[in-house]
């Protein structure tokens, strides 16, 4: 029988591929994986932590100033970039440390270089060397997209922004998505002066309307500048270093730092794809089945790189569908239905479920529950910034088809909400629980 070096080798060791490995190696595979930057990947390294630990970081900018009526004397306090940053990466070394120990632990082997596909059972090392293994997974996640126009590379991207050497004053960021809105949000706090450019007039597609409306008042308000159906013509750098950021129908922008947060794209350029015959879509993302099994047999892809829903919880899960089908005996299929996220921006907005306006093309007349209030703590700290909750239920059947809403600590309320959204919960029962007194998230079940 022809033996393998591993029965299975993976590529990227981020949110998908560590936990394929580890679990992989538990059920009693021979496992390798291959990491060309830090083990724990996009998330962990460069992404969801510690973006928020820098929200958590900025929003005290605000707590100072609210203490002051919650009778604290507070003096004039400095933000000291430097020290959150080092603090930051230090965690994230620190999780580097228990994801790589972790892996040891279960015997999976670490190639700290870049990994290409040589074959259907072939990997070859940027050292040059050459692996077989009986099955490859591809987790190698996706990379920020720079849109082309003179002087881009003076800009940045994620990937960067948790190194800055100084404070940027003045920022722009392109994009209104996710990583500009929370970006915005951070660097606002931290005393920066804050645009966002876009080419259309829309933040957030995808979450419902009314939030991210409400959530673009509460930025302007605050400071945050938007310019909407803007186009980037070029970017000048300056003799003392600054950038000036010309976009069309607009007086050129001066900056301190531009970051670009305008999409991932599909890590696949250049990793021997062809070499196996594994297909691609248009965007250049890895085609699998619902088995994440690609175009060839023997070869599987999990995460980002797949361009199904580029979040850490699903990358997770596909990981470990990947390894309890293929390697543990136990069929699995993600369940890609009523999947909650978060924007972590100030303050935060959260979903779950069909928006209204989805709810509305594929149920029709459905009924619509708000809640428009000021939290408690807001009233006292003289903060106008309202919170907007919202449950859409089915005409019918009087199913709570989505929840969405924008407020303080929307993502952790939301998380517990997405529950009874799974169970397909009706607004009887929302309404049959008895509200947490005082709380926000009792808004909830008072909705009438
Ligand atoms: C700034 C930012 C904030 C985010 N915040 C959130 C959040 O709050 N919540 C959330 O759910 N999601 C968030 N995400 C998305 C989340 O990080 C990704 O969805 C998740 O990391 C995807 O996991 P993955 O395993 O597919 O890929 P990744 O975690 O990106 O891992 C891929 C790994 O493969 C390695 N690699 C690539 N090519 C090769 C190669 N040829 N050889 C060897 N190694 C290779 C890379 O170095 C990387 O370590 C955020 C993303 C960003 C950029
Ligand atoms: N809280 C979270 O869960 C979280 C946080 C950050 C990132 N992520 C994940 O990472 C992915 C990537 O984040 P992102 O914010 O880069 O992408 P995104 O898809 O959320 O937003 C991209 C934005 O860039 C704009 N854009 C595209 N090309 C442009 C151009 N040339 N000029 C100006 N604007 C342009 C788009 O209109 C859009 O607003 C997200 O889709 C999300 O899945 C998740």
């Amino acid at each position: 029988m022809l033996t393998y070096d591993y029965d299975l080798f993976v590529i990227g060791a981020g949110s998908g591929g560590v936990r394929a490995a580890r679990v992989s190696a538990a059920y009693g595979a021979r496992v390798a994986v291959a990491e060309e930057h830090r083990v724990g990947g996009t998330c962990v390294i460069r992404g969801c932590v510690p973006k928020k630990l820098l929200v958590y970081g900025s929003h005290f900018a605000e707590d100072l100033q609210d203490a002051r009526r919650f009778g604290w004397k507070v003096p004039d306090c400095e933000f000291d970039w430097s020290a959150l940053r080092d603090n930051v990466l230090a965690e994230v070394s620190r999780l580097e440390g228990l994801y790589t120990e972790t892996l040891g632990n279960n015997k999976v082997e670490i190639i700290r270089e870049r990994a290409t596909v040589a074959g259907p059972h072939e990997v070859l090392l940027g050292s040059g060397q050459t692996i077989t293994a009986g099955k490859i997974l591809i987790a190698t996640g996706a990379w920020p997209i720079v849109p082309h126009f003179p002087g881009a590379e003076h800009g940045i991207t994620s990937n960067e922004v948790f190194h800055l050497d100084t404070f940027p004053k003045r920022v722009v960021i392109a994009g209104a998505g996710y990583i500009a809105n929370e970006f915005a949000g951070i660097f606002h706090q931290f005393g920066a002066h804050v645009t966002l450019v876009n080419r259309t007039d829309v933040i957030l597609r995808g979450y419902d309307e009314q939030i991210r409306d409400r959530l673009l008042q509460i930025s302007m308000t605050k400071g945050i500048e938007f310019k909407f159906h803007v186009a980037f013509e070029k970017v000048d750098k300056q003799p003392d270093g600054s950038l000036l950021v010309h976009m069309t129908g607009h007086e050129p922008i001066p900056a301190d730092m531009l970051l670009f947060a305008t999409g991932r794209r599909p890590h696949t350029e250049n990793l021997g794809l062809e070499t196996a015959d594994v297909a691609l879509d248009a965007k250049g993302a890895i085609k699998v089945d619902d088995d994440n099994r690609s175009s060839c047999a023997s070869i599987y892809a999990v995460g980002d790189v797949t361009n199904r829903v580029q979040l850490t919880p699903v990358a997770i899960r596909e990981g470990q569908a990947f390894a309890d089908t293929v390697f543990g005996n136990n069929p699995r299929r993600v369940d890609y239905g009523c999947i909650p996220s978060a924007v972590f921006s100030h303050p935060p907005m959260a979903g779950v479920g069909m928006t209204e306006a989805e709810a509305r093309n594929k149920l029709g007349e459905v009924k619509v529950y708000t809640s428009d209030f000021r939290a408690m703590k807001n009233v006292l700290a003289d903060r106008h910034e309202r919170a907007l909750y919202k449950l859409v239920v089915h005409p019918e059947t009087d199913v709570v088809v989505g929840i969405h809403m924008i407020g303080p600590d929307a993502p952790e309320i939301l998380q517990a909400a997405a529950i009874a959204v799974k169970a397909r919960l009706t607004k009887a029962q929302f309404d049959d629980t008895v509200a947490l007194h005082p709380s926000m998230a009792e808004e909830l079940v008072l909705m009438r």
